[in-house]
């Protein structure tokens, strides 16, 4: 068992929360409302700019060549993956600069700032397994999706999970989930653990309330 299946069986019921969503179960459905997509797809976007932020965070916490490279990695997948959604949004008539003057919702607030803080307040480690939750989340729920649905081409949100799904993302994931073993393997001691499941739970919590908000603005 690496780290990260570690603290996810330690958390197993904020993990399931989180990529047991009803709105992950509707999108794979097909039945999510494009309301409640384009308002979680909006949020996204501002949620991606805190997270860029909290990537350069690590870079910045990092003393080891090594790490700042692993940081630089994820926040250039970060700002990728906001092409998706500046693309997806200007099908609906949105600009950048209309997404980017969107206020934004508390669930964003307060997922970002917490991990931002995670970041600020703790370690190297304590940033890296706040930040876990979501790109390597993200990857299982794309690829679960990708693998239940099979043929995506008339799917209505088959560029979201393509993205998720594909070789890119996935690629980013497993990167960061070797570096989060290695860093923990360097510096967690097992009374720490205890903490980690902490920071791991809540911060997949907040990714569930994060679905939620999309869900509650339909
Ligand atoms: C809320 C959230 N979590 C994770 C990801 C994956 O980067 C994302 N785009 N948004």
């Amino acid at each position: 068992m690496d780290i990260f299946d570690r603290l996810k069986a330690a958390a197993t019921p904020q993990w399931n929360s989180y990529v047991d969503h009803e709105f992950v179960r509707q999108m794979g459905e097909g039945t999510l409302s494009e309301a409640a997509f384009r308002t979680y797809l909006v949020q996204d976007y501002l949620f991606l700019i805190q997270f860029a932020r909290a990537w350069a965070l690590a870079a910045y916490k990092s003393r080891r060549p090594a790490d700042i490279r692993a940081a630089q990695a994820g926040l250039a997948a970060i700002l990728d993956e906001t092409e998706l959604h500046l693309r997806l949004c200007a099908r609906w008539g949105l600009t950048q600069a209309d997404i980017e003057a969107a206020p934004e919702h508390q669930a964003t607030v307060a997922y970002t700032r917490y991990v931002l803080d995670c970041g600020a307040a703790g370690d190297l480690l304590e940033l890296h397994v706040a930040l876990a939750p979501c790109v390597i989340g993200y990857a299982e729920i794309g690829r679960a999706l990708s693998e239940r649905i099979g043929d995506l081409s008339n799917h209505p949100y088959r560029e979201w999970i393509a993205e998720y799904a594909g070789e890119g993302y996935q690629g980013v994931a497993t990167a960061a989930r070797k570096h989060l073993d290695e860093l923990a393997a360097r510096s967690m001691t097992e009374q720490r653990f205890a903490e980690l499941v902490e920071i791991f739970g809540q911060a997949s919590s907040l990714e569930a309330d994060f679905w939620q908000m999309g869900l509650a603005s339909q």
